[in-house]
């Protein structure tokens, strides 16, 4: 299936939902409350060496919650970061596949189930493969600093994201889903990648931010969205894992910016302390929060609405009863 198709897949998703797709909420989140240890420079991939039948839990409890859309385990999973706790090349790249099968697996069963059901107001969920940024890799939060100092330019941001691309578009995703990106140069990398590598499977970029206003970088929405604009492999752009107080102005910015679709899942506001490896108590929105706000950021013009870290299927349950409600 070429990337006509495949976007045509997520279109009819979408109208299918109303006008807006539900994305699923955090998975390190409910993979910590499930009792995993995720205190690791892989974060919640070290789940698909520890636990890969948790990681099916999880997405079996975010399609129940409403999710029309699953984002696999392979945030924080990287060659690189396998390597390095002894694996080699090949087992790497056996457990980045095994992210996709496993959400793929979850997806199929419950469909099965469901779909048997003569009333139920589920979707077949589609999966979509998550490319965490380079700073999710280097475990030290500079995915909410863009901070990567002189030596990383375009050809290692390439280098770095190519091997897991291939393999994980080889997996066979619906959706490939860049997440927490902080600048614009790393948005710049994964679109000439995406390009040069003849893939298939629409994306969405989605930035951070920590002032509400611009990317994390100090660079402004427009100049990050400039290079994504252009590429066909991009149907959606957007924020994720920015709390969720800066989602409406957000919105509204990237409306005037793109034509794209528009895609939001923010976390619930709490802050993350990238030394302590810790979520810090902050402004915080909870489940009837989001429920308020769904149908808002829809209204503002967003296509894909979900929850990042800290939100739980409860709050899938919030949103998807929202916007579902017509
Ligand atoms: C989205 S953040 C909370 C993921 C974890 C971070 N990259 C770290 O390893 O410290
Ligand atoms: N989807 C990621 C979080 C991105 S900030 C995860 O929970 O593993
Ligand atoms: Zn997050």
């Amino acid at each position: 299936m070429g990337l006509e198709k495949k976007s045509a897949l997520l279109e009819d998703l979408i109208k299918q939902c109303g006008g807006c797709a539900v994305v699923d909420g955090g998975f390190a989140t409910q993979l910590e409350i499930h009792g995993a240890a995720i205190n690791d420079p892989l974060w919640s991939a070290v789940s698909l060496i520890k636990n890969p039948e948790l990681i099916k839990r999880v997405h079996m409890e975010y399609l129940e919650a409403g999710a029309d859309i699953v984002v696999t385990s392979s945030y924080q999973a990287t060659i690189p970061g396998f390597v390095s706790r002894g694996l080699s090349t090949e087992e790497s790249e056996s457990l980045l596949q095994k992210s996709v099968k496993l959400a793929v697996e979850a997806r199929d069963k419950f469909w099965d189930k469901v779909s048997k059901i003569t009333e139920h107001s589920y979707n077949r969920a589609l999966v979509a493969a998550s490319i965490g940024s380079y700073g999710a890799y280097l475990a030290d939060g500079s995915e909410y600093s863009g901070n990567y100092g002189e030596n990383v330019n375009l050809d290692k941001l390439k280098d770095f994201h190519r091997r897991r691309l291939q393999v994980l578009v080889e997996a066979g995703p619906d959706l490939l889903a860049f997440e927490t990106i902080p600048n614009k140069l790393e948005a710049q990398a994964c679109v000439e990648l995406l390009e040069e590598e003849n893939v298939e499977i629409p994306a969405w970029i989605c930035f951070t931010s920590v002032d509400g206003e611009k990317a994390p970088s100090g660079e402004s929405f427009e100049e990050c969205l400039e290079p994504l604009n252009k590429s066909n492999n991009i149907y959606a752009v957007g924020i994720n894992c920015a709390p969720p107080q800066f989602i409406e102005s957000l919105i509204s910015k990237f409306a005037k910016l793109t034509n794209k679709a528009i895609v939001v899942y923010p976390n619930s506001g709490e802050v993350w302390d990238g030394k302590a490896k810790q979520w810090l108590p902050s402004q915080c929105f909870g489940d009837d929060e989001f429920e308020m706000f769904a149908t808002k950021w829809r209204d503002l013009g967003a296509k894909l609405i979900g929850g990042c870290c800290r939100t739980t299927p409860s709050t899938i349950k919030a949103i998807s009863r929202d916007l579902k409600r017509r």
